[in-house]
């Protein structure tokens, strides 16, 4: 089986993303990560656009030890010198030197005739043949190029020793048929084709960035080029891990292999993803948050008996944990009898059967189940909605210059006492939830307090959600009144009811289920 080389192009292509701007620090950081995914040749920078740049090339080059890092650069002198300048020092220093050769370019961008593109490619290969071991050469928006010309470029570039030849899809313009075509043609067509490597660039304006990119491996490319996460110029790049796993599920068909420790991508997105503030839609093939999570009650029937039947890969080959079952509108019995059962629940059809109609309402009310909500509808059905502190009043003092003071008055059901206690706090929530956890001798951690509008308008109702954490318990909690301080008082005490129903059992009711979780 052949193996594929890859380039990426992240630290340069992926950075021409608008809005992104890599430091020399980050720049190392992310070529180190692509060195343990097993990235062949690294792209750092372009030497020649900025003092910063030229830099980062130089200090990437230095820390990298295996793969060849190289810079790009225009077919200009000055441009090749700075290269060289970043990275004379490099463990395995390469240049990328690039010139358009399309007749839109040639006539509009760079006013060359095809003869002076001819002597600029070839003497600018030259050149960098000078100082680097290893020089790619390619024909910008070779894509749109007339294909005999191609063959002109690429005799040229050859004799002038280049290494690898790379026909980019700049503006991401040919479909797969087309690309593959390119490379099939030059392979017939050019003379000494078999001195060079080939290599595919490809954009995605058209969403076929992965899909031309496949088609070029069919007609054998020895190299890809492309990014993580497809940042990029414009629509991006190919997204690597796209291609990577392609190749990795589908090798009866594509029958070619590459050098990459796949483990390793799912680690390397999240820092591309970091680093250039560029988030991955979660429907993002390969690297997505949905990419491996299933909110369907057929699929996710289908995953639980064999996940071969929706999903073509295993999560664990590109390094995430495990495939994700979403509970939601959409989820069935199956999947929650299994979420009921992961969460230490013991039950009978009868009592999933109940409990599932309960879970169908809720689902018209809130996008995602969480496992919060499974364990309340749990505690709602068979501890009932019985509380254990009803709130009766509070009060409250507040001024700018002084320190906020709630007095807050509860009953305890279980003996009908009437408690009162007051608390300060930073601010008049804060005094609140401290004067509750006095007046019921509970002691609670707040993991997250969240304040929405139910309605709209002056009289708008707040609905206060909190989650709050007792040792290794998790509750959440929701009070909803047209006043939010009152709201966050009722969303603080229901929290407090669920946790001391979650902890002591709360009040027994018959036939309920066995939780035999913490
Ligand atoms: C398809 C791609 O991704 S190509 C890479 C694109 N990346 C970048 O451009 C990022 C870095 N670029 C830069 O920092 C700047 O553009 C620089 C420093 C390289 C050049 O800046 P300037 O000298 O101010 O030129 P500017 O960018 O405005 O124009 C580009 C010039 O280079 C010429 N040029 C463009 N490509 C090439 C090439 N491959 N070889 C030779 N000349 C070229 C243009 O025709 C234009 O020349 P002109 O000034 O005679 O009209
Ligand atoms: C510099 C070249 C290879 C490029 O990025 C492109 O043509 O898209
Ligand atoms: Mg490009």
């Amino acid at each position: 089986m052949r193996r594929v080389q890859f380039f990426d192009t992240t630290l340069r292509d992926g950075e021409q993303s608008p809005g992104v701007n890599l430091s020399a620090k980050e720049k190392v950081a992310l070529a180190l990560q692509l060195e343990r995914l097993g990235i062949d040749v690294i792209e750092a920078g372009f030497a020649a656009a900025s003092p910063g740049d030229l830099e980062a090339v130089r200090q990437v080059g230095e820390a990298v030890g295996s793969a060849t890092v190289v810079s790009l650069a225009r077919a200009v002198p000055a441009d090749i010198e700075k290269a060289w300048e970043a990275l004379k020092h490099a463990k395995n220093p390469g240049i990328h030197v690039f010139l358009a050769t399309s007749p839109i370019h040639r006539k509009y961008k760079l006013n060359m005739t095809k003869d002076e593109v001819l002597e600029r490619a070839e003497s600018a290969v030259r050149l960098a043949k000078q100082y680097f071991p290893n020089v790619e050469f390619s024909t910008e928006d070779g894509g749109r190029t007339e294909k005999a010309f191609l063959c002109q470029v690429a005799e040229r570039v050859i004799e002038a020793g280049a290494d690898v030849l790379n026909i980019p899809d700049t503006v991401g313009y040919l479909t797969p048929q087309q690309y593959g075509e390119i490379f099939r043609y030059l392979r017939e067509n050019v003379r000494e084709i078999d001195k060079v490597k080939l290599s595919a660039h490809c954009h995605d304006d058209l969403g076929m960035a992965t899909a031309n990119t496949l088609a070029a491996i069919e007609a054998g490319v020895d190299q890809v080029e492309g990014t993580i996460n497809g940042i990029g110029e414009r629509a991006g790049n190919t997204s690597l891990e796209e291609v990577a796993m392609a190749l990795a599920t589908r090798k009866d068909y594509y029958q070619a292999t590459t050098g990459l420790n796949l483990k390793e991508i799912a680690k390397t997105s999240r820092m591309v993803s970091k680093m250039t503030g560029m988030f991955v839609p979660g429907n993002k093939a390969v690297v997505g948050a949905n990419a491996f999570a299933h909110e369907s009650g057929i699929h996710q029937d289908g995953m639980l008996k064999n996940s071969s039947t929706y999903e073509i890969m295993r999560p664990e080959m590109v390094g995430y944990e495990a495939s994700r079952m979403v509970l939601g509108k959409h989820s069935g019995r199956h999947a929650f009898r299994d979420k009921l059962k992961s969460m230490g629940y013991e039950m009978s059809d009868e009592q999933i059967s109940q409990l599932f109609v309960r879970f169908k309402e809720l689902t018209d009310r809130k996008k995602v189940i969480e496992d919060e909500d499974i364990a309340s509808l749990v505690e709602e059905r068979w501890a009932g909605e019985k509380e254990v502190y009803t709130l009766e009043t509070i009060q409250l003092s507040y001024g700018n210059q002084s320190v906020p003071t709630a007095s807050v008055q509860v009953v305890d059901v279980r003996d009908q006492r009437r408690l009162e206690e007051a608390s300060c706090g930073n601010g008049s929530v804060d005094a609140i939830f401290k004067a509750i956890d006095r007046v019921t001798g509970e002691s609670m951690h707040l993991v997250d307090f969240q304040i929405a509008s139910v309605t709209h308008g002056k009289d708008a109702l707040g609905e206060v959600y909190v989650k709050l954490k007792q040792e290794d318990r998790i509750v959440q909690g929701r009070g909803v009144s047209t006043d939010i301080l009152e709201a966050s008082a009722r969303a603080y005490i229901h929290a407090v009811n669920r946790m001391i129903a979650r902890r002591d059992g709360g009040i027994k009711m018959e036939n309920a289920p066995v939780s035999v979780g913490s």
